[in-house]
């Protein structure tokens, strides 16, 4: 399938991003860190707690300026971008269809949802308030409103920790279907290995702070073929690349 609303690459070249306190202290969060997601793929940017990941998806998603270097967000069908956090920051006083709904630009907005619904299992609880949802169906909340504004790229910050792991795994599986009929470009932050090889066409590997690219990992298996035995393959070969990444 051709992947869609991308014709320009995610590009990264990050020379540094210092943090400073009121107190004179400085922490060098990112040196040097330069990578590229293809069009329509899918990475996931894997690094041990603290490395810096959610500082690099805060730079490129806008909210923090404060920075060298540069970066270029793919373009292509349109120029949205969409992100899903850890929290699904659901509006308490809208009902699902509306979380979603309003999210959209007015070219979408009476945009036809059945489908990304129903994929997402949320059919029967558009009209649900997120107060009446448990944290796996805000999730899938969240996800829906990510992707039905159909954006060039997609940011995904550790979109499913602190879900028990069949919840998480559920959740892995309708990503990936509903990202399969719409392959966005999409880079997702994690630290768990099992769910980057899961999920993505490519691994960036970072080494500890201040963070840079220690390797990439190619997942060329298509996913369909991920099974737990090829997925026992797959995190051997990894770790053979990568010895010390947890
Ligand atoms: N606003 C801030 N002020 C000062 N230091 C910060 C700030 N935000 C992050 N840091 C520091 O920058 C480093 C990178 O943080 P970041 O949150 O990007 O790591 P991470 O890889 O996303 O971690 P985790 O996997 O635990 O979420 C950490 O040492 C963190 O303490």
């Amino acid at each position: 399938m051709q992947p869609v609303g991308a014709v320009v690459p995610l590009r990264v070249d990050i020379a540094e991003k210092t943090f400073r306190s009121a107190q004179g202290i400085s922490i060098t969060a990112l040196q040097d860190l330069s990578f590229e997601v293809r069009q329509g793929e899918f990475a996931c940017l894997l690094g041990p707690s603290g490395c810096g990941k959610t500082t690099t998806l805060r730079i490129l998603l806008g909210l923090d300026k404060d920075f060298s270097g540069s970066f270029q967000l793919p373009e292509g069908g349109s120029n949205r971008i969409a992100a899903v956090f850890q929290e699904p920051i659901l509006l308490p006083w809208r009902t699902v269809e509306q979380n979603v709904r309003l999210a959209l630009p007015k070219s979408l907005r009476t945009k036809n949802l059945d489908g990304l619904f129903d994929t997402l299992g949320l059919a029967g609880m558009r009209s649900l308030y997120p107060a009446e949802l448990s944290l796996g169906l805000a999730r899938r909340a969240a996800l829906a409103r990510a992707f039905a504004t159909e954006p060039a790229v997609l940011f995904l910050d550790e979109p499913f920790a602190s879900l028990d792991e069949r919840t998480a795994e559920r959740l892995r599986h309708l990503l990936l279907t509903v990202w399969s009929a719409r392959p966005t470009t999409a880079l997702m932050v994690t630290h768990n290995v099992r769910e980057a090889l899961m999920l993505s066409d490519r691994i960036i590997v970072l080494a500890q702070r201040p963070a840079h690219v220690l390797g990439m990992f190619d997942v060329r298996l298509p996913r369909h073929y991920r099974n737990p035995q090829m997925m026992s393959d797959l995190l051997r070969s990894f770790h053979q690349k990568f010895p010390g990444v947890a």
